[in-house]
Parts: C-alpha cells; structure tokens; sequence
C-alpha cells in the first residue's frame, strides 16, 4: 500500500435509530500511512461509526468503502474468560490463517506483557486485557486499524507505549483512527476530528496541546 493511497472512503453516511438521528452524514477519508483521531462526546456515534466501519451494523445511507486489510479492537474485549493469553493467540492465529505467532509476540513485547502468555484472562487485569485486546487486532498486520477507546484502563507507561505502537503503526503504512470521548495529546495526530451533532469537523491543532471534548 503506497503512503497516502485511500484505504478507506467514507461517504454522507446517515443512521437513526428509531427515527433519531445520530449520524447526519459522515464523510471521512483516511489514507494509508495516516493517524487520524475522533473526539466526541458520550451518545456522540463514535461506536455507531465504528460498528459501521466494520461492517457490523448496516448504515441507512451513504458509502463505505475499504482496501485492503481491516483490523479492529472494539470498546468491548471479545475475550474468554477461561481461556490464556496464548491460547487467545492460537485461536486468533487459526482465524486469520496467519503462518507463525512471530509478530504477535513482537507486540507482547513493545506492550510489556510477554510474561501473562499463561495466564488466564479471569486473572489478568483490565489494563492487561486490553492490551491482550489490541494485540489481537493488530497481529495480522492490518492495513487499516480501527481502535474504540483502544487506551482504557492504561496506566501512563503503558498509555505513551500506545502511542510509539500507533506511531511505528503508521510508519509501515497502515492507517490507524483512534476513537475516543477523552482528551487527546493531538500533536500526535496528523488530523483531529469531531463528531458532533451526527457530522464530523476537523479539529484545529496548535501544536502540542490537549483537547478535551
Ligand atoms: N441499538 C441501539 N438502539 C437504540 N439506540 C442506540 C443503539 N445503540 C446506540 N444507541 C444510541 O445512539 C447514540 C449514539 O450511541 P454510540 O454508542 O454510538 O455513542 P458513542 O459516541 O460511542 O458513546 P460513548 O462515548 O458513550 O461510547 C446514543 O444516544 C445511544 O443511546
């Protein structure tokens, strides 16, 4: 995927729910080799948007359109209680018809939890699941990255390893959108978006600081 090619096209997207509208008509193009994040507030749509994207939930109108590869860490852990860190691997390594566990292991690595690979997710913490979380979805090597508060339950070395991660993400490429409805370091964003009132705005960035919805 070549630097700045659209991976993802996203256009006047509307959906209601019951006759309330939530989202007017979205329009977002993300690019390979982008890190793009999505402010908004509670009840926004963020997750609505995201579900979507995925191809989870069917929008009213409008036009989704992707190349290449998705990999998405949704808000909620999909994860198995009785089930260890590897054996997550494993399950998610047959899904995606993937050869090896090399690059998955590389990412326990940057994220600090290659010791857990035992553990049961009942015993891991919530910080610690969700880093299991991210690693599934990004162990495939996406080309686009959707992440829904993908940052929960990090402590700060752990939130600023996040970031390195996203950043080395769009390094080799991959288009990453962050969602959040908490306060963004956005000087590490290429583009800041804000979804209010069911339609998205680009977000003026001045260099370092932090927004806050
Ligand atoms: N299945 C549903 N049926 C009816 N209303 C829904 C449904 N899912 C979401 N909503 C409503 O749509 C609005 C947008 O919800 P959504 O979860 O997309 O917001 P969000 O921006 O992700 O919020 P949060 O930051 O709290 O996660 C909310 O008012 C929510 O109550």
């Amino acid at each position: 995927m070549l630097a700045g090619e659209p991976v993802l096209r996203i256009r006047d997207v509307c959906k209601s729910y019951r006759h309330r509208p939530v989202l007017r008509g979205v329009s977002l193009d993300l690019r390979a080799g982008q890190l793009v994040g999505l402010v908004g507030e509670n009840g926004a749509g963020k997750s609505t948007l995201l579900r979507i994207l995925v191809g989870d939930l069917a929008a009213d109108s409008g036009v989704v359109e992707r190349v290449g590869v998705l990999g998405s860490c949704p808000q909620d852990a999909v994860l198995h209680q009785a089930f260890s860190v590897d054996q997550h691997l494993r399950f998610f390594q047959a899904a995606y018809g993937l050869d090896s566990l090399d690059r998955a292991f590389e990412l326990l690595e940057q994220l600090h939890f290659s010791n857990y690979r035992r553990v049961r997710v009942e015993a891991l913490s919530g910080g610690t699941r969700q880093k299991l979380n991210l690693v599934l979805a990004l162990m495939h090597d996406p080309q686009v990255l959707l992440l829904d508060e993908p940052y929960q339950g990090f402590d700060w070395e752990t939130y600023l390893r996040f970031w390195d991660l996203a950043a080395a993400l769009r390094d080799r490429g991959c288009a990453v959108l962050v969602v959040s409805h908490l306060a963004y370091d956005a000087s590490r964003l290429d583009t800041l978006y804000r979804l209010q009132a069911g339609v998205l705005q680009e977000t003026q960035q001045t260099g370092s600081e932090v927004v806050s919805v």
